[in-house]
């Protein structure tokens, strides 16, 4: 389990069972009861005032407390509580103002960079930081001074000019929730981005927005009332708390009561955002705390140029380009027919995971395919463009990967999980979704009670047919396993993979299994490509591979499996390791490692050669291996 998943656990505490409880608590409700009160007040003063907010009374000016006027008169003889309710209508209004603003401008474009990330990040980051460098109380004086009377105008400028900030609080957070395996996974599923933002982006993002939000309202109240007190605010004879207090200023010497009704009531409504932002900030802090983070490489290929295809999906030449020029995939072909179950096989770091997501263009943020070819079903995917691409996401192609538990959202049930592709994929009314989402766990041999549990509640076994459960949702015809049982015990990794054998049988699905284990590669595939430092270095059918490799590669691999090796002996290893993208060598990448290299495999690139009929090796030297993986003489 991910450390964000354990501490999901260690506290025991269901998301919106969290909500509940901190709104209940009494911290919450003070501050709660107090705005309500305020809002109340100041919409129904005009059936709740006692008095006009302008109707004067010159014969009892600057009373205090009493029957008649319950919290005095001012200097004109004005009501001071009808003055305070209805002067709460303005001032409560531009706050609101200053609000919509900050969260229109300020969270929308932190949304927007932290989701899109690439260009569009970095242009924002610029213009933000250009922004926060405005100093805001003389940029307002200016607006003032251009457009004073129109007090919504400066309540705009206001927010424009404080959105900046929280802005970047909104896209830092983005920026993390973006990161995590099970945003990933919903764009895998083709979720709409506008669906992912709100389904899973903002539930997560929402408490430090809140909290924002929550100390920017109180901010704009004091702005406003500032700015009423220097006269820059509604003009009299319209109430409004900051011109209260202007007023009672200047007859403090007389009447220092006529201060505390409109200082207590707007220092007691900023202290009740504030709270209310602390009581959002306790009740959201775990929600925000990003987990693991998720891309990792995949790669390689080795085939016939030319040659036509019928495969279901067909890689030819395909070279994957990460930023900094980066090449991690080189030159590789990969076939896989209909309800076919192949592998690719490789130590870590060789490029299996970027080939799986190359097809699903799902690369690391400026990743791209730039050179070869995609088909999968017949279609060119480069012509027909990322919108296909995104299209077949989930629907005909799946993903699922070795962390499932990491790919569910945290803070949403099973059920919920499943039903919104279910929903998306086929429509239909409530019953009816939740109707196929049971069957989709029934087919992976889940209890139907799973649907009411949390990710969190999940063995590890339990995720993984749940992510393939969300899989089936779209009824793919290829299904992309990349490392689908790394994580989990040999009996759960044997109970899965005869799932996943019985599912394409029964659904005549294709599956692409990236893995490095050959026991699972046996057991489960007919045909296999090995995969180094970017390169497809060998394939064929699996028990070719293992009794008959032709790559030196491959016969390392499998000398390297500990069923292999004599009782009593050493295991096996390859000397050496994967050497990193950017430092491969010349020709064969396989070379520094290789004990039959000589100077002709570095001089350059290795052709295919196909020993035997669907075998194809990129080797000069396969001629010297020979069966069982013993070395010919030279
Ligand atoms: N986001 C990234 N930024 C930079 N390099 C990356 C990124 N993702 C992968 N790589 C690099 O691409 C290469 C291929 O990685 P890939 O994850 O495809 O390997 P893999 O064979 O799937 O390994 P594993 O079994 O460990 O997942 C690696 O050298 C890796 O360092």
């Amino acid at each position: 389990m991910t450390a964000g998943i354990e501490e999901f656990v260690a506290r025991g505490v269901r998301p919106g069972r969290r909500w509940r409880a901190a709104l209940r608590r009494p911290l919450a409700l003070l501050p709660l009861g107090y705005l309500a009160l305020l809002v109340t007040g100041s919409v129904l003063a005009p059936v709740l005032a006692p008095d006009s907010p302008v109707a004067t009374d010159l014969d009892d000016v600057l009373a205090g407390p009493g029957p008649r006027h319950v919290l005095g008169t001012d200097a004109l003889g004005r009501d001071v509580l009808t003055r305070l309710m209805y002067g709460g209508q303005i001032s409560l209004l531009h706050a609101g103002i200053v609000v919509v603003t900050v969260v229109g401008v300020g969270v929308t474009s932190g949304i927007v960079a932290g989701y899109l990330d690439g260009w569009f990040d970095r242009a924002f980051t610029w213009v933000v930081d250009v922004l926060l460098a405005i100093p805001v109380l003389m940029t307002l004086l200016v607006v003032l001074a251009v457009v004073g009377e129109h007090q919504t105008v400066v309540m705009v400028a206001l927010g424009i000019l404080v959105s900046p900030g929280l802005a970047r609080v909104v896209r830092g957070a983005t920026l993390a929730v973006r990161k995590e395996l099970y945003v990933a996974a919903a764009r895998v599923c083709g979720l709409p981005h506008h669906r992912i933002v709100t389904a899973h982006v903002l539930p997560r993002i929402a408490g430090p927005i809140i909290v924002q939000v929550s100390l920017l309202a109180g901010g704009a109240l004091l702005i406003d009332a500032g700015l009423s007190y220097l006269g820059f605010g509604a003009q009299p004879p319209d109430p409004t708390w900051g011109d209260m207090i202007a007023q009672a200023a200047s007859v403090i010497d007389r009447q220092p009561w006529l201060l505390v009704p409109p200082g207590v009531v707007l220092g007691l409504a900023i202290l009740a955002f504030g709270l209310l932002g602390d009581v959002v900030r306790d009740a959201t802090a775990e929600r925000t705390e990003p987990r693991h983070h998720l891309p990792r490489p995949p790669a390689p290929s080795l085939t016939p140029r030319d040659e036509p295809s019928t495969a279901l999906l067909s890689l030819r030449d395909i070279e994957v380009t990460l930023p900094g020029d980066l090449v991690v995939v080189a030159g590789a072909d990969l076939d896989i027919g209909r309800g076919e179950a192949v592998a690719l096989v490789g130590e870590s770091g060789c490029g299996k995971s970027i080939t799986g997501r190359a097809v699903l263009d799902l690369l690391p943020a400026g990743g791209a395919v730039t050179a070869g070819s995609l088909h999968f079903d017949g279609e060119d995917l480069a012509l027909a463009g990322p919108r296909a691409v995104r299209a077949l996401r989930g629907s005909r192609i799946a993903l699922i990967s070795q962390n499932p538990v990491g790919a569910l959202d945290p803070v949403f049930t099973v059920g919920h999980q499943v039903d919104e592709l279910v929903r998306l994929r086929h429509g239909g009314t409530r019953a009816r979704v939740r109707e196929r989402t049971l069957a989709l766990l029934r087919d992976v041999n889940l209890r139907e009670d799973v649907a009411r549990r949390y990710p969190h509640e999940l063995s590890g076994g339990m995720a993984q047919r749940v992510a393939i459960a969300m899989a089936l949702a779209g009824e793919p015809s290829l299904l992309i396993a990349d490392e689908p049982t790394t994580a989990l015990d040999a009996s759960v990794r044997a109970e899965v993979l005869a799932l996943l054998r019985r599912l394409r049988a029964e659904r005549g699905m294709a599956i692409l299994l990236i893995t490095h284990d050959w026991a699972v590669v046996a057991d489960f595939c007919r045909r296999a490509y090995v995969m180094y430092a970017g390169h497809i270095v060998e394939s064929g059918p699996v028990g070719e591979l293992l009794t008959r490799p032709r790559h030196p590669y491959t016969e390392g691999l499998l000398g390297a499996m500990p069923g292999r090796a004599p009782r009593g002996s050493r295991l096996a290893a390859i000397p050496g390791s994967v050497p990193e993208p950017g430092h491969w060598p010349r020709g064969c990448h396989f070379a520094p490692r290789c004990p039959l290299a000589t100077a002709e495999c570095t001089a350059a690139p290795v052709p295919v050669a196909e020993p035997a009929a669907g075998h194809r090796t990129r080797c000069l030297h396969h001629a010297k291996l020979s069966p069982g993986g013993e070395r010919a003489s030279a």
